[in-house]
């Protein structure tokens, strides 16, 4: 049962957007309707459109239609959660004559009623936001302020939007977005490693292989071309999310689940990644883009077709990389992350893939143990064992799984990572948030590939749609090695 959290003013900015409509009400609808959030809190969306409050109420009450699913939308709770819903049309960039719109809402407003000011627009404008809000006198002692990803285009732009926000709030009331780290099956790494020693007597070098952290869409940019298109699949999910994960596969333990103790744990580990020279980035990185192909929705266009007539692009839709953590637990186990858009399946899963048993008694080739924690969907752990087949008299052996499905472990409904997220800016808990330092370490690892991807346009790839991306990725693992794609 979730707790409930303080009355609070939530600020969006940007709250005409696609964010906003997708995600970020239809979780908050989920939490009013679980009881959370208390009924004198308020919502308050902002933009530059020029919007009544009942307008925007419209508009939310569509969204919450379309995003919210099976029957956990209903009509009266729906009503109620929009007489929380305000709308004030405000520049947030620009110091104008828009902002009383605003200010007017707040009035004498108590100072001590916690506020989260979301910013849900381009990167761009985060800076002069929050200096706005500063110097219209929005921020209080009890003020916050979260950032949507991307937080930035490279190290420089990032230390940018960081220092200019920082001038406003300080960094424990900065909240960094990766929604990765709301998904319940994300902190659940966490619970699986430090809470069953069976596994983490395991978890090193010495009985593991590799590790494989894969994030595959079926789906392409849609109509996100613009934005996908400056930014490509390495800064849209390596950066942030997959080595997000990564660090929880692979950071020790922390002494406590303090934000800053876990925090300081995955810095470590994106501290502790070999360094990438300009010379090795063939060898740990390949990149993609997809063409047309198959899929299960027939024939799909092309990225190049997606984006539009006459474009060109070296934009990047898929992606694999080889990481190393070089600390004493991990030596040169490799990590192999990739993400790609229009492949086979819609899956996130990380991959434990153990070492062969130094020497087998056995007739049967064994297979070597593997562990695959299945973030999304069909949310769950499975375990593949060597077992005695019952139908032989002879010691021949068959691999089989030990499963658990969450879904039916827990009988409970799977929340939406935003869900929890939001919960906790207003709780202040910034654990599952990305502190500054962890961005900075994550842009400073990947820039080399960056750097050296504008500088060879001839290293992007090509793969059907449909397909599970270049050829070249999987030599990238090496030849007795393979992914994971029995899905
Ligand atoms: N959509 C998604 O699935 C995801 C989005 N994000 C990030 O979230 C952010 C928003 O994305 P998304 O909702 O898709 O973007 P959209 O382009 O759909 O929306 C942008 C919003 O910003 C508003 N806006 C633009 N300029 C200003 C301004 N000067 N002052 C106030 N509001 C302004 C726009 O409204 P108006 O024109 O009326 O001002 C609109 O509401 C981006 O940083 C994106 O990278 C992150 C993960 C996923
Ligand atoms: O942040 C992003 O994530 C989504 C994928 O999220 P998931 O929770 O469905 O795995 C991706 O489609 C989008 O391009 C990216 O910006």
């Amino acid at each position: 049962m979730n707790s409930h959290v303080e009355t609070f003013d939530y600020v969006v900015f940007g709250a005409t957007g696609d964010l906003t409509m997708r995600k970020l009400l239809p979780a908050l609808y989920h939490r009013f309707r679980d009881g959370q959030i208390p009924a004198d809190s308020r919502i308050i969306g902002t933009a530059r459109s020029k919007l009544s409050h009942d307008e925007f109420r419209e508009r939310a009450e569509k969204a919450l239609g379309r995003f919210v699913k099976g029957d956990a939308l209903d009509a009266e709770t729906a009503r109620r959660f929009l007489g929380m819903v305000f709308y004030a049309s405000v520049n947030g960039a620009e110091a104008d004559s828009t902002w009383p719109n605003l200010l007017e809402l707040f009035g004498d407003d108590r100072q001590d009623k916690i506020r989260v000011f979301y910013l849900a627009t381009s990167p761009g404008l985060y800076g002069a936001i929050c200096q706005n809000l500063s110097d219209k006198g929005l921020v209080t002692d009890r003020s916050r302020v979260v950032l949507e990803k991307p937080i930035g285009h490279d190290l420089a732009s990032a230390r940018k939007v960081n220092d200019d926000v920082g001038k406003v709030f300080p960094e424990n009331r900065v909240f960094r977005i990766d929604h990765y780290l709301g998904k319940e099956t994300v902190q659940n790494l966490i619970a699986l490693r430090f809470a069953n020693p069976v596994f983490e007597r395991l978890w090193s070098a010495d009985a593991i292989d590799h590790v494989q952290i894969t994030a595959a869409e079926t789906v392409g940019v849609e109509g996100r071309g613009d934005y996908y298109d400056h930014s490509g699949a390495l800064r849209d999910m390596i950066q942030n999310h997959l080595l997000q994960v990564m660090c929880l596969v692979a950071m020790e333990p922390p002494g406590t689940l303090g934000a800053d103790d876990v925090r300081n744990e995955k810095l470590k580990v994106l501290r502790a990644l070999k360094p990438i020279r300009p010379a090795d980035v063939d060898h740990v990185a390949v990149r993609g883009q997809y063409g047309r192909g198959r899929t299960g929705d027939g024939i799909v266009p092309a990225y190049l077709e997606e984006l539009g007539e006459g474009r060109q692009s070296n934009t990047e839709t898929y992606v694999a990389l080889r990481a190393e953590v070089h600390t004493w637990r991990w030596g040169k186990v490799p990590f192999f992350l990739r993400s790609g858009k229009r492949l086979p399946a819609k899956v996130s899963e990380v991959v434990i893939q153990f070492r062969e048993t130094p020497w087998s008694i056995f007739p049967s080739q064994l297979q070597a143990n593997r562990l695959i924690l299945r973030l999304q969907p069909e949310e769950g752990i499975q375990l593949s064992i060597m077992n005695k087949d019952p139908a032989m008299d002879s010691m021949a052996l068959r691999p089989a799984n030990i499963d658990v499905a969450f879904e039916k472990a827990f009988s409970t409904r799977y929340p939406d990572a935003y869900e929890r997220l939001l919960m906790d800016t207003v709780r202040g808990d910034p654990v599952l948030f990305m502190r500054r330092d962890e961005v900075e370490a994550a842009w400073t690892w990947v820039e080399p590939i960056l750097d050296s991807w504008r500088e060879r346009p001839d290293t992007l790839r090509h793969y059907s749609a449909g397909t599970w991306g270049p050829d070249q990725a999987r030599h990238l693992l090496g030849s007795n090695r393979q992914w994971h794609e029995d899905m």
